[in-house]
């Protein structure tokens, strides 16, 4: 039992997934003593639902921790020891743009990759910088762990804009598959050590091994070949949804592009967008699956608690994979040197690959943060993949700091999953139309020419 007791703020407060973090933290306080919880968020209705029911849950299971729910960002962030962010900028409103507005131009609609990835990280940049700072304001010896995503925009942004800052950013995709990989090797996730290397849902397996140094990638490929990721045991629910299971078993084809790493299965947007494109119904996306699903069932086991006056119900579920957000804040707290992917500047970490760029690789992290440990030099085909699709997040980055539309349709024209710079404006000027509440003012460059098919023929 670790003695130190902790101050969390969870930054969106009303997500779909507080109510399991908040459950997992329970379940974890032997390793992670906790004093304090705090939620925040910039909608104070929708965050009450989930601050009520785990109010009743915390009076009932731990009521010796203090508990307070505020939109205030001093109330949220004053004595604090971690910050969990996991917002989500624009809300479901917008992820559901991101997704249609590329698939009306039949490109892909996904919430991180591709324009609508672009268009969430314009409005998210903002949003987390303005954390970073409340967070350094109000408990400047206070770590940010975000969850919150497009995560590769958002580190290389955090990396141009605050590279000082104590934000961690890391992902729960690669946890997601090594269990998956676990469960067809017959190990528990634990029990894994790998090698990886790529950018934030973008990126390889190069080994998995057990604690004894035994390989099974050969083994996990020839299932993968077969398979995908697709598992028999299914731990977690949203996972049943079609279109995460078509995900899982889509790897299959993405193995075969290079049969000796294990890919992401996000990189299915693009090494295959036509088919992603022509799988997809425009007019019923994931934020429509979501909406219908996670969020309903979140949503409505929270009021089913409120109105019960009892977590007895037994409706909240403990998002157990989270538990890998502990380790994180263990790592810190008591300077465990747990080894985990993090999303970090490459200095070297890959070696054929310019050390500026954020990557996704193992880490060993302690209370000074991630030390990452080097990987290699990559092959072509991935270095390739990783230095393109650096650029475009690069860009879009630029193109927030100057407010420039140039960059943004660079950005957009540079992106793998789209055809043409034709194609890549059309995408982009629905964009600016729907982000206008969230995207700074795009200025057009001094120089600008217009495309063939803009100019009107004359009469
Ligand atoms: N990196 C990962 O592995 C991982 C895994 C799952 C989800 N996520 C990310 O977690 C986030 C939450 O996902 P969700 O599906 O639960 O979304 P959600 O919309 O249910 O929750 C997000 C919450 O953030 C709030 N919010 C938005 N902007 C804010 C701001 N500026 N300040 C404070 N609060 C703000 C919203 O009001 C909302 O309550 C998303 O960014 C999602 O992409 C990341
Ligand atoms: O479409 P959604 O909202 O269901 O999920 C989008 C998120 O997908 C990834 O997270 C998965 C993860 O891959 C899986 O293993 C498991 O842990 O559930 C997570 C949530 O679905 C991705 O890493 C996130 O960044 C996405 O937001
Ligand atoms: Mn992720």
């Amino acid at each position: 039992m670790n003695e130190k007791q902790h101050a969390i703020v969870i930054a969106g407060g009303g997500s779909t997934y507080t109510a399991g973090i908040v459950m997992m933290l329970l379940e974890n306080r032997d390793r992670l003593p906790l004093r304090k919880l705090k939620l925040y968020d910039n909608d104070a209705a929708r965050q009450e639902v989930i601050a009520k029911a785990i109010a009743i849950e915390l009076q009932e299971k731990a009521p010796e921790v203090e508990f307070e729910y505020t939109t205030d960002p001093q109330v949220a962030f004053t004595d604090v020891d971690f910050c969990f962010a996991h917002i989500r900028s624009g809300g479901y409103k917008m992820r559901e743009l991101d997704e249609k507005i590329p698939l009306k131009h039949h490109v892909v609609g996904q919430e991180t990759c591709g324009p609508g990835g672009i268009a969430y990280g314009m409005r998210s940049i903002g949003d987390i910088i303005e954390l970073i700072d409340y967070m350094e304001q109000y408990s400047p010896e206070c770590w940010m762990l975000n969850y919150s995503n497009p995560a590769s925009i958002v580190a290389e942004a955090c990396r141009q804009l605050r590279p000082d800052s104590k934000i961690l950013n890391i992902c729960d995709m690669p946890v997601g598959t090594q269990r998956r990989m676990s469960q067809i090797i017959g190990l528990s996730p634990k029990d894994l050590e790998v090698r990886y290397f790529g950018m934030n849902h973008f990126g390889w397996w190069t080994s998995v091994k057990d604690k004894a140094g035994h390989e099974y990638l050969p083994q996990i490929r020839d299932y993968v070949a077969e398979h995908g990721y697709l598992t028999q045991i299914e731990v977690d629910i949203q996972h049943m949804d079609a279109s995460w299971q078509a995900t899982h078993k889509k790897a299959q084809d993405l193995l075969a592009v290079d049969p000796h790493r294990l890919p992401n299965t996000y990189l299915k947007y693009y090494l295959y967008p036509d088919y992603v494109v022509e799988h997809s119904d425009p007019n019923y996306t994931r934020a429509n699956e979501v909406e219908d699903g996670r969020e309903k069932r979140v949503f409505s086991a929270a009021r089913k608690i409120i109105d019960a006056k009892t977590s007895k119900v037994g409706e909240f579920a403990i998002d157990s994979h989270a538990s890998f957000i502990v380790d994180l804040a263990c790592a810190i707290a008591y300077n465990t040197h747990e080894r985990m992917l993090m999303i970090v500047e490459n200095n070297g970490a890959i070696a054929n690959i310019d050390p500026d760029i954020m990557v996704e690789v193992p880490c060993i992290v302690g209370n000074n943060g991630p030390e990452p440990l080097t990987q290699g030099k990559i092959p072509l085909f991935q270095r390739g993949m990783i230095m393109e699709q650096a650029m475009v997040e690069k860009l879009v980055v630029q193109a927030w700091v100057n407010h420039s539309y140039q960059s943004l349709w660079q950005a957009l024209t540079l992106s793998k999953t789209v055809p043409s710079a034709e194609v890549a404006k059309a995408v982009l000027d629905d964009l600016i139309a729907a982000n206008q509440e969230y995207w700074p003012e795009l200025k057009h460059d001094e120089h600008e020419v217009h495309l063939m098919s803009d100019v009107q023929p004359v009469e």
